[in-house]
């Protein structure tokens, strides 16, 4: 697989708070992402993970503070330059599109060359998928067409939200794995706090909107944290390999003395 040639961007968010109504989603969060880092972005479900990736995708909600990707403002990019620069992958929800793989990622407002395409694929180690249907892929292979298509313009920054749902466990390291691999700065929700341990560089971690902790995942998430968080019982253990994995324990089993 082949990487991207181009800088990774970086992202900044000053003071942003998003309001649904009388709810409040984000609560004055100021964080900044550095050039080429996989950033996890963590917290209990509602906290406000995909509004604060939506800031970035085009498809935001109002919002006070400001976000900038490459020191410029989100608000004021254009909606072009925006979809060159920040390549998106929601859950997939819905029906397939009924679509070949090589389509899916050449199909759009700017309709991408053959060369570019078989570029694209390869970066994703799909290329030997490049005329099946879409319809057809297994849902591996299909995270790794729609991650495919968010890379049509090579993007600096990639934004994904919860990329590994739905994946078994190989799966879910061969994405991680190939995200790494391709050298641009990415920010990711995900549920999965074992896994952000493993693969991420820095981590968001959210709660009510807000801003908990902010930094390298063993030392965002600390036992105290997790339980004051999530409600879960955790411990921190590392392998022979100095490898650190999160043990995780229900408030049930904790109270049963399990
Ligand atoms: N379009 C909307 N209208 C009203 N409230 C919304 C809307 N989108 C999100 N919310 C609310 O904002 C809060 C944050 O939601 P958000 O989807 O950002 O959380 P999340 O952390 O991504 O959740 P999950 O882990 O369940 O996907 C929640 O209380 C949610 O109910």
């Amino acid at each position: 697989m082949s990487s991207s040639h181009t800088t990774p961007s970086e992202v900044a968010f000053n003071a942003v708070s998003v309001n649904y109504g009388p709810r409040r989603a984000l609560d004055n969060v100021s964080a900044t992402i550095a050039a080429g880092e996989i950033v996890a972005v963590v917290g209990p479900n509602g906290c406000g993970k995909s509004t604060l990736l939506s800031l970035l995708t085009g498809y935001h909600p109002a919002f006070t503070g400001t976000v900038t990707v490459d020191g410029e403002d989100i608000s004021t990019m254009r909606a072009r330059d925006r979809a060159r620069k920040i390549g998106v992958l929601r859950q997939h929800t819905g029906p397939l599109p009924d679509v070949t793989v090589t389509e899916l990622v050449a199909l759009g407002p700017q309709k991408l060359s053959t060369h570019q395409v078989n570029r694209t694929l390869a970066r994703v180690g799909l290329d030997e998928l490049a005329t099946e249907p879409v319809a057809a892929l297994s849902g591996g292979q299909l995270q790794r067409a729609l991650l495919a298509r968010a890379l049509r313009h090579d993007p600096t920054l990639l934004v994904l939200d919860e990329p590994t749902n739905h994946l078994d466990v190989q799966h879910r390291f061969a994405l991680m794995e190939l995200l790494q691999d391709l050298r641009v700065t990415v920010l990711c929700a995900l549920h999965d706090l074992d896994l952000a341990i493993r693969y991420t560089d820095d981590m968001l971690l959210l709660a009510e909107g807000q801003l908990r902790a902010h930094g390298h995942p063993d030392a965002v998430l600390t036992k105290s944290r997790v339980l004051e968080v999530f409600a879960i019982d955790s411990e921190s253990v590392t392998t022979a390999r100095g490898q650190t994995h999160l043990l995780l324990r229900s408030a049930r089993a904790r109270a049963a003395g399990e």
